[in-house]
């Protein structure tokens, strides 16, 4: 919890403050029943109404300045919990961005929108309770206790009993009902991940008609939640009789010997009454501190599970200006060549212990060649492209950019240089203009629809009502799968890379718009080195070199001729496509 703290340091008068009014206002509260009982002994008993009107009004004035010092209170936790859960939500959600993507894929997405969501909620309400209650609930106890006292010794002995049992009770319960709680929280951690899996996956879900079973499983962890909330609730239901039971033995008592000292001219009547106030107090007050413990127990729980976030290291690890290891160096030429990819005797695993992604992977890029790469799916095609702009790290060999380790470079200046289309195209809310400008914030309007045409996305810009301006929507939704494709092909051209991949972004493409875009990427290409990702040979084949991938080996490298006279994968792919379209008289 130490991480989450530092967050509260801003709210340091906030959160002195409000427990301090909160304490006030039980100052108040534990004059009350004194009044009350100098109202029955002297107001009362000697019928002096005027006594009884001001006593009246003295507890008027005491509860309103109660009910003052309670609003500030509440005032200053408000504003202390709310404002540390901001700048916590802040904090977290930059930590996130700076995570490599192999921790984004470990914690996965729907954990992580919990965590800062529901688990900050959590923790916020936590803070808000505890600035609250845990400097007030305990001082009522004792307070009460101690006032018990100087009314009378002989009674307030009964509170001396009383306390410990109501204390066993209520925290007996809150024990028990703690890790039902706990299981609570996983159970709606549950429900909220399949929810969000399902609202992500609707279209497919319906498409494929699995309704009933998507109900069904819902239902499932609907009901395993409902179960174990009804656990806990009728084991916390269970408070209020015990208490209440002991709580009304307790007013026996105190009303039988109060009665015996009344006769015996040791207590008022008044007093009596005040004890009897006291002890409802302490009830009350122990009730709330059972429910403050419970809060605070699941805001511990959920404070936690934040900080395993925020401990995760920032980012990828770390390495010097100087390369990190050894590799056997595969002459290109001038190594300081600008747009030069370079792959040494690559190695990739995702996990520790679990299969190569890629094994083995040598190759070189000149700076203005184009690459084609192909595989079957699953064969390592989007690994190998993601490893130049260092979305992940290799496990072993190097891949190197201008001659340099990509592990040498500031991540920044690194991507800078890359223009990336991934094979899902993302585009964001806000205006095309917005999302184009991702690519180079400094772009013109020319610069746009330069970067539009080559990726034959101008039509679609120019069809728009207002243009440039046009407003997409969330997730890109008022667009097809196509023009999501093409823009953000633009987008990354906007950025006039020095090394631009296409990671299967043009599968959504017809054939003809396809060609027109290789076409077009051809003519501008120039000084760019283009990584072409395809399981279609037409989109590659007049690549440079092509690199044939199975099971995350390069089984060929070289041209389209060459390729289709030695390589049998490449064969296969080549004239199944080729046999496919001649069949569809394409
Ligand atoms: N983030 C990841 N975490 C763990 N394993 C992964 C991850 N991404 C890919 N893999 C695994 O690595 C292997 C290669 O996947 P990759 O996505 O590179 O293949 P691909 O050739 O691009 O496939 P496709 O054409 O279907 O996109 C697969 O076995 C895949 O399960």
């Amino acid at each position: 919890m130490k991480k989450l703290l530092v967050y509260l340091k801003d709210y340091k008068k906030e959160s002195i403050l409000g427990p301090l009014f909160k304490l006030l206002e039980a100052s108040f509260e534990l004059i009350v029943p004194l009044v009350v009982a100098s109202m029955i002994d002297v107001g009362i008993a000697q019928g002096d109404k005027g006594y009884v009107g001001r006593m009246c009004l003295i507890m008027a004035a005491l509860g309103l300045i109660g009910l003052v010092c309670s609003i500030t209170a509440q005032y200053f936790a408000a504003k202390a919990a709310v404002g540390f859960a901001t700048k916590l939500r802040h904090g977290v959600f930059e930590h996130i961005q700076k995570l490599s993507f192999s921790q984004l894929d470990r914690e996965g997405t729907a954990t992580l929108i919990t965590r800062i969501t529901s688990d900050i909620n959590q923790v916020q309400s936590g803070v808000n309770l505890v600035l609250r209650l845990f400097l007030r609930s305990p001082f009522i106890v004792f307070g009460a206790m101690v006032m018990a006292f100087t009314v009378d010794v002989k009674a307030a002995l009964i509170f001396v009993v009383v306390i410990p049992v109501l204390s066993v009770i209520v925290f007996g319960i809150m024990l028990v009902s703690i890790p039902l709680y706990k299981r609570v929280q996983s159970g709606l951690d549950r429900v909220l991940g399949t929810t969000r899996e399902n609202l992500t996956g609707v279209r497919v879900i319906r498409a494929f008609g699995q309704e009933p079973a998507e109900i069904s499983k819902f239902d499932g962890e609907n009901d395993a939640l409902k179960k174990i909330q009804t656990t806990a609730g009728r084991i916390s239901a269970l408070m209020n009789p015990l208490t209440y039971v002991v709580i009304n033995a307790g007013l026996i008592a105190l009303i039988y010997t109060g009665a015996l000292q009344v006769d015996a001219g040791v207590l008022s009547k008044g007093e009596v009454v005040a004890l009897i106030n006291y002890m409802s107090q302490i009830l009350v007050e122990l009730v709330k501190l059972a429910n403050l413990i419970i809060t605070m127990t699941k805001a511990v729980a959920c404070g936690n599970r934040i900080e395993t976030v925020l401990v995760m290291p920032a980012g990828l690890k770390e390495y010097s200006s100087e390369e990190p290891e050894e590799a056997d160096s595969v002459n290109i030429g001038s190594e300081e060549e600008t747009g030069s990819v370079v792959f040494e005797h690559v190695g990739l695993r995702y996990y520790e212990g679990g299969e190569e992604a890629l094994t083995d992977i040598t190759f070189k890029a000149r700076k203005g060649d184009t690459i084609g790469i192909i595989g079957g799916t699953g064969s390592g095609k989007s690994s190998l492209v993601n490893l130049i702009p260092r979305f992940y790290d290799v496990t072993s060999g190097r891949v190197r950019v201008d001659g340099r380790d990509v592990r040498s470079y500031d991540t920044v200046a690194l991507r800078d240089k890359i223009g990336v289309v991934m094979q899902k195209a993302v585009l964001f809310q806000g205006t095309i203009r917005d999302n184009l400008k991702w690519g180079n914030e400094a772009a013109t309007d020319e610069e746009i629809y330069e970067a539009l045409r080559t990726a034959q996305a101008e039509e679609i810009v120019r069809q728009k009502k207002d243009g440039l301006d046009e407003m997409i929507e969330q997730e890109g939704r008022n667009l097809s799968g196509g023009q999501k494709q093409r823009l953000s092909i633009a987008r990354a051209l906007v950025r006039k890379p020095e090394i631009l991949i296409l990671d299967d972004s043009a599968s959504a493409l017809d054939y003809a718009t396809d060609a027109a875009l290789r076409k077009a990427l051809k003519e501008m290409s120039g000084d760019t080195t283009v990584f072409i990702v395809s399981q279609r040979a037409s989109s590659l084949m007049h690549a440079d070199t092509i690199i044939v991938l199975d099971d995350g080996r390069a089984v060929g490298m070289g041209t389209h001729d060459e390729l289709l006279k030695s390589c049998e994968v490449y064969q296969e792919i080549y004239y199944s496509q080729f046999e496919k379209k001649a069949g569809q008289g394409e």
